[in-house]
């Protein structure tokens, strides 16, 4: 089961964070563009290099990646090329692909995104989902039938998926803040992971349904923390969104597990910040925030080695 490879994972390096692979060409620096145009790469082989080098200077300190599907799908084909590309080369190098696609339709169309990312395709005897990954986001609030067809799959391939639940996004609580029943409507997804999650626990007795809450909204994520104790929780927000590795120590449990911290632009363009090359820079990037996030962990009695 991924649940169980990415806590060994987690163990063997020590840290809990998520890369985000998140490639913008404006955004990466101008020799590394004009070099690669020069030698004839095509977008995606840009796009795929600019993550390689990232994947090439981290994959010995974190678990997990998170390519977001949007940077590859603005680029067009050449885009999705790059996105099965680093799919492909992440877990290559051992690391653990949680591809964010925050997928969710009415049931037939539920199964058919949960094909394309975890389950199997099979055309003229040959497996053609290209983008085959161990874990994606999804969307919940389209209802529980279109969460169930994801769970089909990951019950029968042991993959994961993690389930929106509070979004680290200024707005996020115009509807999933809002209160019915006394409840929050995100607390009504919490309590539907719960139900979920049966015949999907790992032996390290944390299950295959996550939840994704963001490292923006601290109280909320202690709170989430004791709603579903053996979830793994997404936490994004951290960096350059402004979350810190204080705000985010709620999210873990007692054993020193239950979170994976996500940050995307603080790493793979810590260049900006740092100086060095993109590689070593974000090398630099992930020491200082696995540090952080550790520190804070030993503050509170959750550090786990
Ligand atoms: O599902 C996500 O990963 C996600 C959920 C959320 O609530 N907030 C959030 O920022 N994200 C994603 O996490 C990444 C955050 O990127 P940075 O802000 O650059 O670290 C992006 O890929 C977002 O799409």
């Amino acid at each position: 089961m991924i649940i169980d490879k990415l806590i060994e994972k987690v163990d063997l390096k020590k840290s809990h964070i998520v890369v985000g692979l998140d490639p913008r060409i404006e955004l990466m620096p101008e020799n590394f563009i004009s070099k690669k145009i020069r030698e004839g790469a095509s977008l995606s082989n840009i796009l795929f290099e600019f993550n390689k080098k990232i994947i090439d200077s981290v994959y010995d300190l974190v678990p997990a990646v998170k390519p977001q599907v949007a940077y590859y799908e603005m680029y067009g084909i050449e885009g999705m090329i790059a996105f099965r590309d680093t799919i492909k080369y992440a877990k290559e190098k051992g690391l653990i692909v949680i591809s964010d696609v925050k997928r969710s339709d009415i049931g037939s169309t539920s199964k058919a995104y949960s094909n394309a990312h975890l389950g199997k395709v099979l055309f003229s005897g040959k497996q053609v989902n290209d983008f085959k990954t161990d874990a994606v986001t999804i969307n919940p609030y389209l209802g529980s039938d279109t969460v169930k067809e994801f769970i089909e799959d990951i019950k029968e391939d042991g993959g994961m998926i993690f389930l929106l639940v509070k979004t680290s996004n200024k707005s996020s609580g115009e509807i999933q803040d809002r209160i019915s029943n006394n409840k929050k409507i995100y607390e009504y997804v919490c309590a539907s992971i719960n139900s979920f999650a049966d015949d999907t626990l790992g032996k390290n007795n944390y299950h295959s349904i996550g939840a994704v809450t963001g490292a923006t909204y601290s109280s909320e994520l202690s709170q989430i923390r004791k709603l579903i104790p053996r979830s793994y929780l997404l936490v994004p927000g951290y960096g350059a969104q402004g979350g810190k590795g204080s705000d985010v120590v709620s999210g873990f449990n007692k054993d020193g597990l239950g979170a994976l911290v996500n940050s995307s632009r603080g790493i793979i363009y810590a260049f900006n910040r740092i100086g060095k090359n993109i590689g070593e820079s974000a090398r630099i990037a992930v020491k200082e925030m696995n540090e952080d996030i550790n520190l804070n962990l030993k503050n509170v009695n959750k550090y786990r080695w």
